[in-house]
């Protein structure tokens, strides 16, 4: 095809340099970001892609010869567009202005339009026209916006998203998804600001599993968390919604209770306790687990939320130390006690080195001979200011803040260091009973500390007797059991104390290698009176019997006490009736010094 310009300067349409300037010139008019075209005698001669692409054309090619007056909407537009541009044009000024065109489709469109004649002097040689397309124009700055706004959008959601993970984590425990301590607190604060605006009850609730550690010793995290989750579980399906359960961490759990009073909140608590009783299925272990509780209610235990958790908190210690899956409300009292084991607690860390604690020893008597056999070692700690504090008080205090440890090991070598003065002074079968804490039997090493003690003091094992109580068992069996098994092993007697009182199987008993039962003082106490009380101890005495194992009666004070449980077989006894514990110099003098055999 000629190229329709060639028509403007026929003589030169062959020539090559015309040809060259000519795709030059296409190829800089395709270029261009708006329609381009040459119009004469109201026939396209020229344009560029652009226009072809704003007509809905493929090609230039497709516009060239085609009518100008095709391009608007109607001959009418057409017509009296050449009226309005023909002043401008005419005196060689580009005529500018905003029309509607009609493209190939029919489809009418907007566009800014500027024509120029060619020659200002001769229309006849043609016009060019630029065309914008408005309506495109229009079309691409909305989809730009369309994708700016969701490009926002999704930035903005994104950033919700990342806000919400962060308050999540902030704000709720990874583990059960439950309420952590700091979402806990910020309803505990607005818990109280309603109650009190309202004047209603508010009931705060410490929850703590009791043996969790010895599942997660013994079964592994893995499991723990499991039952973690589990309880979790459970516990939020017991409460009303607009209550809280919240995970402070560990087997540590915190109920807020908003309107519910002293017989709401043991409601709940009785159906806490039931929930955390029906069997866990974790893998292939059947697990049940109990609940220790403490309940604290406002506005009588505190005012503010702090206050109320610590309460709680105080009130379940009291629950577990008073035998567990339990619950207990919070009284004042506690809170003296509080304070109270924490001056104890200080004020033991330098009972050692300022030599305040002391040894008191209580005769062992073997009832068929009437002998004594040995004796209980039994600490007295008197400080200067306090007096003399009751081992029933600060043992628990050391066993909580761990001076047991430095203290026990004190207790042992100071008995033991007094066993081998009396085995030196002539009373070589006498045995020493040491009692030892759930604490120390949880430390690995007891067993080596207790081998090197003896071989200090050139005692023999058997010579030893390590008294433990039924729940040391309980809390840790494993670390338990292992040290039992090496302490035996040793040759060193192992009983225990306070039998009937706690809580272990008979099984149990077997496997920790007991070699004495010592029969807890409160049902010897009453053995004058109490007929179930006669029962229990003849039925401990034979089960004992029965087992291997020998028995020592606890709390001995009358004649009649002894005579019953010399009828029972009872081995030994000791108590009030034969002697208190008494410091050494004062026991040799009064009792040992004939009878020991
Ligand atoms: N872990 C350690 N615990 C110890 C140690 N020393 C003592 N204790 C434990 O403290 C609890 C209270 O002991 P204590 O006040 O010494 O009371 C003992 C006896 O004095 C008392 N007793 C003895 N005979 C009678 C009696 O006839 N009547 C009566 N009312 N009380 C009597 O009983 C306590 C016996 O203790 P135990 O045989 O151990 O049960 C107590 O639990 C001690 O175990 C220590 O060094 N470490």
């Amino acid at each position: 095809m000629s190229h329709p310009l060639a028509a403007l300067a026929p003589g030169l349409a062959s020539s090559t340099a015309l040809q060259r300037i000519l795709r030059e010139q296409q190829a800089l008019l395709d270029s261009a970001g708006v329609g381009i075209a040459f119009i004469r005698n109201r026939t396209v001669l020229r344009c560029n892609q652009h226009c072809a692409n704003i007509f809905g054309l493929a090609s230039p090619e497709e516009v060239v010869g085609r009518s100008s007056e095709g391009l608007h909407p109607s001959r009418d537009a057409f017509r009296e567009l050449g009226r309005a541009a023909f002043p401008d044009l005419s005196r060689g000024l580009a005529y500018r202005t905003k029309r509607q065109l009609r493209r190939s489709d029919g489809r009418l469109f907007w566009a800014h339009l500027t024509g120029r004649l060619i020659n200002p002097h001769d229309s006849g040689e043609g016009s060019l026209w630029i065309i914008d397309d408005i309506d495109a124009q229009r079309h691409a700055r909305a989809l730009l916006d369309s994708a700016m706004v969701s490009r926002l959008q999704r930035e903005i959601e994104d950033r919700r998203s990342d806000q919400e993970r962060i308050y999540r984590m902030a704000h709720y425990d990874a583990l059960t998804q439950l309420p952590n301590r700091v979402l806990l607190a910020e309803r505990g604060e607005e818990a109280i600001r309603l109650a009190q605006e309202n004047g209603t009850p508010l009931a705060v609730m410490f929850l703590d599993l009791d043996n969790f550690k010895h599942v997660n010793d013994s079964l592994g995290h893995r499991v723990g968390d499991a039952l973690l989750v589990e309880i979790a579980r459970r516990l939020q399906g017991t409460v009303r919604e607009r209550d809280t359960v919240a995970r402070l961490g560990g087997d540590e759990f915190v109920l807020l209770l908003p309107r519910a009073n002293a017989q709401g909140a043991e409601r709940v608590a009785a159906k806490m306790q039931e929930a955390a009783m029906q069997p866990v299925q974790v893998g292939h272990h059947e697990l049940s687990l109990a609940l220790s509780m403490g309940i604290a209610l406002f506005p009588e235990h505190g005012s503010d939320f702090e206050t109320l958790i610590q309460c709680a908190d105080t009130a379940m210690y009291r629950a577990k130390a008073g035998g567990r899956n339990n619950y207990c409300f919070f009284t004042p009292q506690m809170q003296e006690q509080s304070a109270r084991a924490l001056q104890l607690t200080n004020a033991l860390r330098r009972a050692l080195e300022r030599n305040q604690l002391s040894l008191h020893y209580q005769p062992q008597v073997a009832l068929p001979t009437g002998r004594v056999h040995g004796v209980e070692a039994l600490l007295r700690w008197n400080h200067p200011e306090l007096g003399s504090v009751s081992p029933a008080e600060f043992i628990p205090v050391a066993e909580d803040s761990g001076l047991i440890l430095p203290i026990g090991e004190w207790v042992l070598r100071t008995a033991l260091a007094q066993l081998q003065a009396w085995h030196a002074a002539g009373l070589p079968r006498l045995t020493m009973a040491v009692n030892l804490s759930a604490t120390q039997l949880r430390q690995p090493q007891l067993p080596q500390m207790v081998e090197h003690l003896l071989h200090e003091h050139r005692i023999a094992a058997h010579m030893l007797e390590l008294e433990l109580t039924e729940n040391v068992a309980v809390d840790d069996p494993h670390t338990a059991i292992a040290s039992m098994e090496q302490l035996h092993t040793m040759g060193v007697r192992l009983s225990m104390d306070d039998f009937g009182t706690g809580y272990s199987s008979l099984s149990q008993l077997k496997r920790f290698q007991i070699y004495r039962l010592k029969i807890d003082q409160s049902f010897v106490r009453d053995l004058d009176h109490d007929g179930n009380d006669r029962a229990i101890v003849s039925a401990i005495i034979r089960m004992a019997q029965a087992l291997g194992m020998r028995t020592t009666a606890e709390g001995v004070e009358t004649a009649d006490q002894l005579a019953f449980l010399r009828e029972q077989g009872c081995d030994e006894a000791q108590g009030y009736y034969f002697s208190r514990p008494l410091p050494a110099a004062e026991l040799e003098r009064h009792r040992l010094g004939c009878q020991a055999a």
